[in-house]
């Protein structure tokens, strides 16, 4: 997905949010877009989600299949939340027996299935987020954009978000992100964005200039209850283990702890030369 002289602004007369913003999105990228309050981010990942248009430049080769999750989802439709899952599967081409199935593994996958029968409009607002977020991932989508998506979500569904992140990406989906915190994904690769005065720059810490340097990356996890350390791993001080693997293999090794059930928490990565 390619971003040429992207420019927004809310009005002829109003100030331009964004201006000149170029990009390059390839498949399996996992992007975090940084940035202060009322930079821009919001309306970003509108246009590269596709429900806003660009007032200049233009955004090519966007996927076939685009979800998006906004911070705060508009639950007004008036269905509950499981007949608005199987429904939105039926648009996608689902038949009746696939959508409700997906339908209900989704309000699983993130601890709703209570809600299953709830209407929307009376979900709080970390349930209907739990749906906003099902529904995205119900299409496979080859583009995900998630604007701060792990707000209002409890413990064990941000966990279920960050391993559906990861496996979109594995199987060769962009994932496009905004998140206050830091440390959100922190351990995955990526590649850092930054609005500033409207434009957007590369974080050049990711830069591969730099990559190309390390032979081994440094891992700090901690596991859940009973799970088996990795082969290789010591106990690190402080609790969770270390483990020392090539840098060649690290994506994998921490798509592996990211994805185990129940997921390893990935505390640093430290890049070795
Ligand atoms: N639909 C709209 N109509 C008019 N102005 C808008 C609209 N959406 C955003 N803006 C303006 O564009 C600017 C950037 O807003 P945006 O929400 O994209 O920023 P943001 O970086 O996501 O902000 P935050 O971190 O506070 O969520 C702000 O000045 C905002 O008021």
């Amino acid at each position: 997905m390619n971003l040429t002289g992207v420019g927004r602004r809310y009005g002829r007369r109003r100030p331009w949010v964004l201006r000149g913003v170029e990009a390059q999105l390839p498949p399996g990228a996992l992007v975090r877009i940084e940035g202060g309050n009322g930079g821009g981010k919001s309306t970003l990942l509108r246009l590269l989600a596709g429900i806003d248009t660009p007032t200049e430049g233009r955004i090519t080769g966007r996927a076939s299949r685009v979800a998006y999750v906004p911070e705060r989802f508009p639950a007004v439709l008036p269905l509950t939340a499981l007949a608005y899952l199987t429904h939105l599967g039926r648009v996608h081409g689902l038949t009746g027996a696939e959508a409700a199935r997906r339908a209900a593994d989704g309000l699983e996958r993130f601890g709703a299935s209570a809600y299953a029968r709830t209407p929307l409009a009376e979900l709080s607002k970390g349930s209907s987020q739990k749906v906003a977020v099902a529904q995205a991932l119900l299409a496979e989508p080859g583009l995900l954009v998630l604007d701060e998506a792990w707000t209002g979500l409890d413990a064990p569904a941000r966990a279920e978000l960050d391993r559906a992140v990861t496996e979109r990406t594995a199987a060769g989906g962009t994932v496009v992100f905004v998140d206050h915190d830091p440390a959100r994904l922190a351990g995955l690769p990526d590649a850092r964005y930054r609005l500033r005065d409207g434009s957007l720059e590369a974080v050049t810490a990711d830069a591969p200039a730099v990559r190309t340097a390390v032979s081994a990356v440094r891992i700090r996890a901690v596991g859940p209850p009973g799970s088996v350390p990795p082969q290789g791993a010591v106990a690190a001080p402080g609790g969770g283990i270390l483990l020392t693997v090539g840098a060649d293999r690290s994506d994998a090794v921490l798509r592996e702890l990211l994805t185990a059930r129940p997921p390893w928490r990935i505390r640093a990565v430290e890049e070795l030369p």
